[in-house]
């Protein structure tokens, strides 16, 4: 059997940390993985040197996981294609800014018997609908795709802090070989039947991460208050799954992917992070913000919740969804931070006797 060809679309800040992950295990099962580990990197030049040139010769990727050197059996090819070809195992780990124009150059140019998986945190709205980037990965690309997400920040994953992932694959033979790809002692996946909920998790999350950051940075209540909007925005992120994908299974919402990946990102990650400062500096807009403190990072929270919005909004929905439609008006700035929490004091949960 020839051995499976790894590519990893995206050299970011968790693009950079999953490439290692893939580079330790390639290693480690050399009668099942080539153990070379392409990466696809965006070029750019840092400091008058090419970014892939860097990581091909320092083994740190200095603009997007400064101080962390990288194993060297990842070799960072600037052109998509040539990162791309013959490859069995496609990974996109790339903003969801960019997947429309990586799809649709990759577009017929992959092998055919490719398998992918989406680790990207979001989704597309398509004529007014919802549209998973695992299927445009699959209508463009034309192979099956899987989703991994979980309670991954990943400064504490390269560190390797003990945490776990959730990969969603209806396939029982794929979630084998992206489980021996991915899993380390510090870095456990569970497998579960129901992609589509899986890769919903990881969008909505963002979305009441956001909302947590708004309260921190408004001083808008204690931990009592922050615990409460991340236990109804986990609801709505469960009604919002039910009604979009009437398959799905509630089970999955106890995976890393969701309840764990919720808490991590309402602490610890970006959008939290950002939203906070949001909260507090009225004057910038927030790609200022996110220029500032990201530094070329992307937030993926703010699409995704303009993306629940509109899809919302075309069905009469928006008033079920409060936390979903209050963090969008906040952060397009149509209703002002001090009038957040007012918007989610009346939830329809509080009407359920
Ligand atoms: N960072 C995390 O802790 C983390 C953890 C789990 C999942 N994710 C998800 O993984 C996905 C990727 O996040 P990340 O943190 O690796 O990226 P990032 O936020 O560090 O973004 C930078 C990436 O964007 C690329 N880029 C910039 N301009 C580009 C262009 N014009 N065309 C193509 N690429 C361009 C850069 O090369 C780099 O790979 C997101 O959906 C995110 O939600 C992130
Ligand atoms: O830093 P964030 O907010 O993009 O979240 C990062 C990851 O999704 C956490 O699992």
């Amino acid at each position: 059997m020839s051995l499976y060809k790894v590519t990893i679309i995206g050299s970011g800040n968790w693009g950079s940390v999953v490439a290692k992950l893939a580079a330790v295990n390639t290693l480690k099962y050399p009668s099942l993985f080539d153990y070379k580990v392409y990466l696809y990197v965006y070029e750019e030049i840092v400091e008058g040197q090419k970014l892939s040139e860097i990581i091909n010769t320092t083994h740190v990727n200095v603009k997007y996981l400064k101080g962390h050197i990288l194993p060297d059996n990842i070799v960072a090819i600037p052109d998509l294609f040539k990162a791309c070809v013959g490859s069995d195992i496609l990974v996109f780990v790339l903003p969801i800014q960019f997947i429309p124009n990586v799809c649709y150059q990759l577009r017929y140019r992959v092998k055919k018997t490719a398998i992918a998986m989406t680790m990207i945190k979001g989704f597309n709205v398509e004529d007014g609908r919802l549209s998973l980037i695992s299927n445009t990965i699959r209508r463009e690309l034309n192979v099956p795709c899987a989703a991994l997400m979980g309670a991954n920040i990943a400064e504490g994953v390269i560190r390797e802090e003990f945490c776990e992932a959730t990969i969603g694959c209806n396939d029982l033979q794929h979630s084998e070989i992206f489980k021996k790809l991915f899993e380390t002692k510090y870095f456990r996946i569970r497998c579960v039947p129901d992609e589509e909920t899986v890769e919903m998790c990881g969008a909505l999350k963002n979305v009441i991460a956001l909302a947590a950051g708004l309260v921190d940075g408004s001083r808008a209540g204690s931990q009592n208050t922050k615990a409460t909007i991340i236990r109804l925005g986990f609801v709505e992120m469960i009604e919002f799954c039910k009604r979009y994908f009437p398959n799905t299974r509630l089970e999955t919402f106890f995976e890393s992917c969701a309840i764990a990946d919720l808490i991590a990102s309402s602490y610890g990650g970006r959008n939290r992070k950002v939203a906070e400062y949001f909260a507090n500096e009225p004057e910038k807009t927030l790609a200022e913000l996110e220029e500032e403190m990201l530094q070329g990072q992307k937030l993926q929270g703010p699409i995704t919740a303009a993306n629940i919005y509109s899809i919302l909004e075309r069905e009469s929905e928006v008033e079920k969804f409060p936390i979903f439609r209050a963090v969008h008006l906040t952060m397009i700035k149509k209703i002002p931070v001090s009038e957040f929490m007012l918007c989610v004091q009346n939830h329809p949960q509080h009407s359920i006797l």
